[in-house]
């Protein structure tokens, strides 16, 4: 073992072997990294972070290893297996495992007990989980993909799990308002956009409830959510996932609950004439969007194909809303929707923007420092009206709806996509997925804001009574046939993926209300290889 001078903790270093090869191996207890490198020529070097080591076992060797290779001279050969996270491409973490082989065993225990005492160092890793299935979720898989992807990482890395298997909609957020939530380090939710927005709901409910927070005044400060959600894809969108994680695979989410990420995220509140109606965390669209939503609903029975059929009726409905808008913008924030500062692992946009708020709120004090500023307004015909607290990428549009919405920032890219013809609403939608900017139209406009409002034109009207008569017959004609692009009194917003009925909203954002067990994007630079080859 190598004595440091300065009192440091000492490095262990040791010969040992992989298979037929004689190894190096290093532990520095005091950067928390474990090397290894080839003792001879192509002499490879690797690394890998304390954090990021999954779990190391005792290895059982088998007659057949035994009686193979240079360690059948040996009587006793010992070994240790160290699992750790490998990153594949796009994103992609997998479980590696790397066998490290020692003649004495009092030198291979000694190897266990250094790595299993910097892994308890790890003191943000989860050691029980609550765990919900929505069985119905997605292509029906929620229970398979996690009894055979994520269960056994968990039992791997020494994580205890009470699972339940939901039995009908709204059975995690209710449980979430019983359970004894100081017995977990985190509650994961399999499934997906839908499940995951009802464990928002119920964590974020329950901890408004415990500190006496109504949740229905507009106005309350809400109170932050420490409780961690990890979230196992198996949705038909899983969105939240992908914009939090970079992919929606279920390995790949295991391992970072299992790392113990911590992942903050914004999360906006809607209201109607003080009533709470929701929250969302990825997207708040009215028109285009609400409406696929709403016409997909009625197709589920079509699978997720009823998101292209719904999407592609919409599109020839050409359906416009009338209203007004009035924003609040988002001054604290340091960035800008069309800035190209793109929200990745560690962003210092929403690390400083949220240091702002939190200076703001010192100097006029909580609750009076978020009206501040000067309310913007705009009147018009909108084809869509979108609120993205995220990029919102997906696998269909890898840059999302707003590419640079910051997760944590407290603020969210408000689109207006003004009333244009038929051919421009195309060109638009077609920019989400290639490289060009999609709000680069004169019937674009964006705006980072911290709140805003919506009134529909139809509820501004004082005469709207007689006039709704004549609308309601109208809209059932368009509505049937689908070429008509008449103006409608439609009410449904598409809030992460659910529906929300009411035209007239209130909106706020909470700057990092929950956590995730997630770290955001990570550079492609440090997503590429792992361990590090040096
Ligand atoms: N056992 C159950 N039976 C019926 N519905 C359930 C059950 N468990 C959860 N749900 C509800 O199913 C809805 C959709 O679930 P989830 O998001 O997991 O799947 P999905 O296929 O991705 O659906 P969507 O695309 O609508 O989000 C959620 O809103 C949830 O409240």
């Amino acid at each position: 073992m190598e004595q440091p001078p300065d009192g440091r903790r000492p490095r262990l270093i040791s010969s040992l072997a992989q298979g037929q090869r004689s190894c190096e191996v290093s532990l520095d207890r005091e950067l928390g990294l474990l090397t290894w490198w080839d003792a001879q020529p192509p002499r490879r070097n690797f690394s890998v972070p304390a954090s990021e080591i999954i779990a190391v076992e005792e290895t059982k060797i088998d007659e057949k290893q035994c009686n193979s290779g240079k360690w059948q001279k040996m009587e006793k050969p010992h070994a240790f297996t160290v699992y750790y996270v490998k990153r594949a491409r796009n994103y992609c973490w997998r479980c590696n495992e790397e066998t490290f082989w020692c003649i004495d065993e009092q030198l291979c225990n000694q190897w266990i007990n250094s790595l299993k005492e910097l892994l308890d160092l790890q003191t943000s890793r989860p050691k029980h989980l609550l765990v919900y299935i929505n069985p119905y979720g997605g292509k029906q898989k929620g229970k398979r993909i996690y009894e055979q992807k994520v269960a056994p990482l968990f039992s791997l890395a020494s994580i205890s799990t009470d699972v339940i298997i939901t039995e009908h909609a709204n059975h995690a957020k209710d449980n979430l308002f019983e359970v004894n939530i100081e017995k977990y380090d985190g509650v994961v939710c399999v499934g997906g956009d839908g499940m995951v927005s009802e464990v928002m709901h119920g964590l974020i409910g329950r901890t408004q409830k415990d500190s006496g927070i109504d949740q229905n005044n507009p106005k309350a400060p809400l109170v932050q959510c420490n409780v961690r959600i990890g979230i196992i894809p198996a949705g038909s969108t899983d969105c939240i996932c992908y914009a939090t994680v970079g992919i929606n695979d279920p390995v790949t989410s295991a391992l970072h609950i299992i790392v113990g990420d911590t992942l903050p995220l914004d999360v906006s509140s809607v209201h109607h004439n003080n009533a709470f109606l929701k929250y969302y965390v990825s997207l708040l669209g009215y028109g285009f969007y609400g409406d696929v939503l709403k016409d997909s609903e009625k197709k589920r029975w079509m699978g997720t194909i009823r998101y292209d059929f719904s999407g592609f009726k919409t599109f020839l409905s050409h359906h416009y809303y009338e209203g007004t808008v009035s924003y609040l913008p988002a001054k604290h924030t340091l960035g800008s929707p069309r800035d190209k500062k793109y929200c990745r692992t560690g962003c210092c946009i929403c690390r400083q923007s949220k240091q702002q708020l939190e200076e703001q709120r010192k100097k006029y004090g909580i609750g009076r420092d978020e009206g501040r500023g000067e309310w913007k307004v705009i009147k018009g015909k909108f084809l869509a009206i979108n609120a993205a607290n995220m990029s919102c990428a997906c696998p269909r549009s890898p840059k999302g709806l707003s590419p640079t919405a910051h997760l944590a920032d407290g603020s969210a890219d408000l689109i207006l996509v003004r009333k244009c013809s038929r051919f421009d609403f195309l060109r638009y939608l077609v920019r989400h997925t290639n490289q060009d900017d999609q709000f680069d139209f004169t019937f674009v406009e964006v705006y980072r804001v911290k709140k805003f409002q919506f009134t529909s034109k139809h509820l501004e009207d004082d005469d709207s009574d007689v006039k709704d008569v004549g609308k309601k017959h109208f809209g059932q004609f368009c509505r049937d046939h689908p070429v008509c692009c008449c103006n409608l009194t439609n009410n449904t917003w598409n809030c992460d993926g659910e529906m929300l009925n009411s035209s007239t909203i209130e909106v706020r954002v909470h700057c990092q209300l929950m956590k995730l067990f997630a770290r955001g994007i990570e550079e492609k630079s440090t997503s590429n290889h792992s361990p590090i080859e040096q």
